[in-house]
């Protein structure tokens, strides 16, 4: 939904009028090229941050009700209804269900708002690849057992290249222009992940593993996790500056957080970690499609028509009884409504779901351990842009030394050849101040401030950024990830606030994960529909 529509549609609500305008949320359409900031959630956030809500006058009976429809509530609506439990319904205060993993489009192309890949699938996580069978992503198996991937959805070359030394290069792993003994340092590292990638813990269990809590719990290396990524990589001696960035780059890319914060042990999850293989893909390509992971959406929603209403901001979950009653607001009709349900699954971050439930407790250890960064994400629609020299625009183009994580050309997966124009999705992570205060700075600024960070990025590679781009949409993600700092993962947190509650109330969400990916998604929320269905 456009911010300025949520606006429009909740001024009926009195208390919450000004507190939007006070928030700074009608800055848009400023800049010398078109284009607004996109988005609802910020204001929709604070109206439940600072506004109290009456009790609905009645509550309509239901088995499940999930709050939130992004990937976490969408895969556990998609098993509920598949193993007989139908009288389900799912809430957001969006207009479009997806979460973080939402899309948009125009006339040249749909484009990703915030997650745009997958990597191809460890080879055990069954569930996940029968959801990608059902999804058509997976076409079959040949004859090792190994799954066939639609060429469509495997990422077209050229996949990668970064913008270094003055030059395009191929692949992200910086090359171009180093010494040996920076070279020596890439060497050194990949030796490491690959050992990391065998290893098994005490325990018989790999080492790095999805989803994280199937991971080995062997202290030497949950010692990792009490330490950031830089530490680890000063006692490896891996000082270079090439491949600091790299690092860096990759943890700002998967976790919003540099490697000088994020804990050694998810830095390493992220490498380590991933060991799928296919029988037509490489075992480091990805999946991705124009709409991002917009396309796994539709497919976990697919047989969840009419049961899934948007525009439903929950105001509170209380358990009442054996039953769970859940207020939402209907942005629409702008009236509150209540549902009684025998369970309550509660898809959304832990901020949202303590503030729900109306639990300081529950509020204070999510302020102490639970930090989310802020992300700037843009879609900018842009003409023939001028290149220069090396490696050929490719799906990921990543410029070294940035603050930006670069763009991903959502046009790039079309089969033609020739195109008129070409969305490119430009992501940001707001690191560079703490979340609070990235945060607040981000609100503050207008469309006019985004549009020209993202050109003047731009022009180092594209000299002609901004005579090319016709427009450039803005979307502001407050809490876009949970930090896996050091302590996250394999701190005490994280796995008490996963608990159910009374039996009835459970939770599913990838920052219980500490990781934020798909696959994390998608096993959260099957984790909180099968403790449903053991009670049923
Ligand atoms: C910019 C960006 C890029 C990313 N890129 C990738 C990627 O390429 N690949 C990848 O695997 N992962 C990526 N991720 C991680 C992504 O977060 C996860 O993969 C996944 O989409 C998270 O799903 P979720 O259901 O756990 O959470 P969310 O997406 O946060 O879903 C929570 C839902 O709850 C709703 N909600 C919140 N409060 C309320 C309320 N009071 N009432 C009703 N509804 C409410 C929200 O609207 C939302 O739809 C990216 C994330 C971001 C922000």
């Amino acid at each position: 939904m456009k911010r300025g529509e949520f606006i429009r549609l909740t001024t009926g609500i009195a208390v919450a009028a000004p507190l939007l305008y006070a928030c700074g949320e009608t800055k848009r359409g400023t800049s010398a090229i078109p284009g607004e900031i996109v988005g609802a959630s910020a204001a929709a956030g604070h109206l439940l941050r600072d506004h109290t809500f009456n009790p609905p006058a009645a509550f309509e009976a239901k088995e499940v009700v999930i709050v939130g429809a992004g990937v976490s509530g969408l895969s556990a609506a998609r098993y509920l209804v598949q193993h007989g439990v139908t009288d389900i319904i799912v809430l957001d205060l969006e207009q479009q269900p997806g979460g973080n993993a939402a899309s948009g489009g125009n006339a040249f192309s749909k484009y990703p708002w915030g997650a745009h890949y997958v990597p191809v699938p460890n080879n055990n996580l069954t569930e996940y690849l029968s959801f990608l069978e059902e999804a058509r992503v997976i076409t079959g198996y040949d004859q090792a057992g190994l799954p066939v991937y639609d060429e469509f959805y495997i990422c077209h070359d050229p996949e990668e290249r970064l913008y270094v030394n003055g030059h395009w290069q191929e692949g992200l792993v910086p090359n171009f222009g180093l010494n040996a003994a920076e070279l020596a340092d890439f060497k050194q590292f990949f030796a490491l992940i690959d050992h990391f990638k065998k290893l098994k813990g005490s325990d018989g269990l790999d080492a790095f593993s999805i989803p994280v809590d199937t991971s080995s719990r062997d202290e030497s290396l949950r010692a990792l996790d009490r330490m950031t990524m830089k530490v680890w990589m000063d006692s490896q001696k891996l000082t270079s500056e090439y491949i600091r960035w790299y690092v860096d780059y990759c943890t700002r890319d998967d976790f919003g957080t540099p490697y000088d914060m994020v804990s050694a042990w998810a830095g390493i999850h992220y490498f380590a970690s991933r060991k799928g293989k296919a029988a037509n893909a490489a075992h480091n390509d990805v999946l991705t499609w124009e709409q991002g992971n917009g396309f796994l959406i539709e497919a976990l929603r697919k047989n969840l028509d009419g049961k899934i209403a948007t525009g439903a901001l929950a105001t509170s979950v209380k358990a009442s009884g054996d039953r769970v009653r859940i207020s939402y607001l209907d942005v629409a009709t702008r009236q509150l409504k209540g549902l009684e349900a025998k369970h309550c699954i509660m898809a959304v971050p832990q901020f949202v779901a303590a503030r729900l439930l109306g639990d300081t407790e529950r509020g204070k250890a999510v302020t102490d351990y639970f930090h989310y960064v802020p992300w700037m994400v843009a879609n900018l629609t842009v003409g023939d842009l001028h290149e220069r020299g090396g490696q050929p625009a490719s799906w990921d183009n990543v410029i070294y030394g940035s603050a930006s994580l670069g763009y991903v050309d959502a046009t790039h997966q079309q089969v033609q050849q020739r195109k008129e124009r070409r969305n490119l999705t430009y992501y940001l992570p707001l690191t560079h101040t703490s979340p609070e205060a990235a945060r607040k700075e981000a609100y503050r600024a207008g469309h006019t401030f985004w549009a020209e960070k993202v050109l003047a990025d731009l022009h180092r590679v594209h000299p002609d950024i901004r005579e090319q781009t016709e427009r450039i949409d803005i979307m502001l993600w407050g809490h876009a990830m949970v930090q896996p700092r050091p302590g996250m993962v394999h701190g005490e947190a994280r796995k008490s606030l996963s608990e159910s509650i009374g039996g009835a109330i459970h939770f599913a969400h990838t920052d219980l994960a500490g990781v934020s990916i798909f696959e994390e998604g998608f096993y959260q929320g099957l984790k909180a529909a099968r403790k449903i269905l053991q009670k049923t």
